[in-house]
């Protein structure tokens, strides 16, 4: 599974300083506000269950299932929800917690409908940014790392839902995915 990284971009120590660094920052933002971390499956689950215990105060969460990808490296333009949330969004104040905003439909989608269902605030979290994917106009909140324009894998994210659980962020060798 190593080999077929080509570079490594984040290693687990430079991920988990600043995935600390945005806990600290949520905390202060959101003293007092119960905010309710909304995980979008599946590239966000580890940096939802390592974010959530970087906060020290009281969060709630819920995921929500939604797929746009599948077994491409390139977006569908359709976000499809697969699975929706448990908890009411109405007049809560909602965090999105993503793994990467690349052409940004994920969040333009996600942002509208959270809207629509009269949240009382809708933010981002996204470990990482990859601007120069952007199609939909969306801006993340808090941002760990701005990424170049090359397809990632690790630490949740996937290319054909392999490479999820490498245990840092790299560059996939393009003949992995170019035939
Ligand atoms: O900004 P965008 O172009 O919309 O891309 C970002 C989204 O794409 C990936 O999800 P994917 O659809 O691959 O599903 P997954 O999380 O289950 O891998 C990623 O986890 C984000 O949710
Ligand atoms: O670079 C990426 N890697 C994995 N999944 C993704 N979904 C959007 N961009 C990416
Ligand atoms: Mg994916």
């Amino acid at each position: 599974m190593q080999n077929d990284v080509l570079e490594v971009l984040y290693s687990k120590q430079t991920i988990a300083a600043k995935v600390q660094e945005l806990g600290t920052q949520i905390k202060q933002d959101y003293a007092g506000k119960n905010p309710l971390m909304i995980g979008v499956l599946k590239g966000a689950i580890i940096f939802m269950t390592d974010l959530i215990r970087e906060i020290d105060d009281f969060v709630e969460v819920d995921f929500m299932d939604v797929s746009s990808y599948g077994d491409a490296t390139v977006s569908s333009g359709e976000v499809k929800i697969l699975k929706d949330l448990d908890t009411s969004v109405a007049g809560r104040d909602i965090i999105i917690v993503e793994d990467i905003v690349d052409s940004g439909r994920t969040l333009d989608y996600l942002i509208k409908l959270f809207e629509t269902r009269a949240a009382n605030s809708v933010a981002i979290c996204a470990l990482m940014d990859k601007p120069e994917g952007r199609i939909k106009n969306v801006r993340a909140d808090y941002v760990g790392f701005s990424v170049p324009d090359a397809f990632v894998v690790g630490y949740g994210l996937d290319y054909a839902e392999r490479y999820r659980n490498l245990p840092y962020i790299g560059i996939l060798k393009p003949e992995i995915y170019e035939n």
